[in-house]
């Protein structure tokens, strides 16, 4: 089912691996041509744009773009009470694993009279895109919601893409997990449009533009998050899920294939990649996937993405060379299962989340561990980390000196003002002295 890539006797170096390594079937930067005009009719033409995307891509308008407060609450009322408990405890999780992200001010004493100020500033408004196409995320309403909101960010606008089958509504679950939350600023609407929508505002409808987009979503999200940045702040982009899993013969093969089927589910263009040193391991996976994927509720979609290009069964030497591998390749989702996973964890790098051991498969993260769900994908693991309170701050230096303390360094500045060509640098500070 999957295709199997032999890399035993290739050289572990970074550049090797990084030649070999299949990446996900669509670049981001193909649809950055489809957002790009999405977003462009949404900044022209506002809530009739998206009405029409909506028409277009979800299959029906909504009555109202921005939901009332009455649905809201309603659809918190309406939760089913196993749901309400799940997302209830998800929420207390999250919070507990996230308030760490927020660091104190910390103030440095440069010398007698100069202190620096370190502090950590929120945004003031931040726009949250919740997925909803293939599947709907309620799950991701939480990992957005509660760092901003352990962040500080005193005003929120949720975007979800309006679900045919609730005449356009916002699916209600989501509408309940954010109203859990005390969210009231919802918007129907959804893809690259809804990005643009949150970035430059859409008057018609009252939407105020945000400083921070964050969330995950299919391609044409990412592509619309990749293009609206500079415009606002945005976390990684968070698109088509991604696992790799490192695992040697002690690994149980049944729950291996399990987890790769688990995050193929979302989408025919998932990631789903097994690096391993044995291949009669290799060859027992296969075989679980065989006898599991048919039975699961999205077989075809899972097929697709397990038969993809971009899903491969990786043999390697050994363990150290899968750890280059997985380096190289940084996924989004890494799973260590292997006879002792923190000897292969010392040697990693780059992941988005890094599950340690036998009993942490990846739906426990994307639900209930209390870690983010909402990780980079596309390899951007190796420079971005995933959605946090920390993506809803800005670090900000204070500054204070006093008139003795800026008398001992005037000269310096003065001769450095000199060198760059730049007096009237240098004589700011000498008129305080004159
Ligand atoms: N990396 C992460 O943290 C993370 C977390 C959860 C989900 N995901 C991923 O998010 C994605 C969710 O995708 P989804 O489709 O279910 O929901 P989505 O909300 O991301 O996408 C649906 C929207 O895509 C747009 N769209 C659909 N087809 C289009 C087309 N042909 N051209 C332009 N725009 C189009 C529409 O506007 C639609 O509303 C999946 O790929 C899943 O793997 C990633
Ligand atoms: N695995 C997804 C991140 O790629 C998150 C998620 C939400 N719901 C189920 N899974
Ligand atoms: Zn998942």
């Amino acid at each position: 089912m999957m295709n199997t890539i032999d890399l035993r006797g290739v050289q572990p170096t970074r550049a090797a691996f990084e030649r070999l390594v299949p990446r996900p079937v669509v670049d981001v930067r193909v649809a950055m041509t489809v957002a790009d005009e999405l977003i462009h009719e949404v900044r022209t033409r506002g809530a009739v744009a998206l009405a029409e995307q909506a028409e277009k891509f979800d299959g029906g308008a909504p009555a109202s773009i921005r939901v009332p407060a009455a649905d809201i609450a309603a659809a918190v009322d309406a939760l089913a009470p196993d749901v309400r408990a799940a997302l209830e405890e998800a929420i207390v999780r999250v919070r507990q694993a996230t308030a760490v992200q927020v660091p104190p001010a910390a103030e440095t004493a440069i010398g007698p009279g100069a202190t620096i100020v370190q502090r950590w500033q929120p945004v003031e408004r931040a726009g949250l895109y919740v997925p909803g196409g293939k599947a709907v995320y309620p799950s991701s309403v939480v990992m957005n919601a509660v760092p901003a909101q352990v962040a500080g960010v005193s005003s929120i606008a949720l975007a979800s893409p309006p679900q045919r089958e609730f005449g356009g509504a916002v699916h209600p679950t989501i509408l309940g997990a954010a109203g859990l939350l005390g969210i009231d600023e919802v918007y129907a609407m959804g893809g690259a449009g809804a990005i643009g929508a949150l970035a430059y505002g859409v008057e018609d409808i009252g939407l105020d533009p945000v400083q921070v987009i964050t969330g995950p979503g299919n391609i044409y999200v990412a592509a619309a998050k990749r293009l609206v940045r500079g415009q606002t702040g945005i976390d990684s982009e968070a698109g088509t899920t991604e696992i790799l899993v490192i695992a040697d013969d002690a690994a149980d093969a049944r729950y291996v294939a399990a987890d790769l089927i688990s995050q193929a589910e979302h989408d025919e263009a998932a990631a789903s990649l097994l690096v391993t040193d044995s291949p009669a391991f290799a060859d027992r996976v296969t075989a679980e996937l065989e006898a599991l994927a048919g039975a699961t509720k999205h077989a075809e979609r899972v097929r697709t993405a397990l038969g993809g290009q971009q899903s491969a069964i990786v043999l390697v030497d050994d363990l150290a060379a899968a750890a280059a591998f997985s380096n190289a390749y940084g996924p989004e989702h890494l799973e260590l299962q292997t006879a002792d996973p923190d000897a292969v964890l010392a040697l990693i790098q780059n992941a988005g989340a890094i599950f340690v051991g036998p009993t942490a498969p990846v739906s426990l993260g994307d639900y209930l561990a209390g870690s983010n769900h909402v990780l980079p994908t596309g390899g951007q693991a190796r420079f971005s980390p995933g959605l946090g309170a920390y993506s809803f701050l800005r670090p900000q230096q204070v500054i204070r000196y006093d008139r003795e303390a800026l008398r001992t360094v005037a000269d310096r500045i003065v001769a450095l003002s000199s060198a760059e060509d730049l007096p009237a640098h240098g004589e700011a500070v000498t008129i305080r002295f004159a």
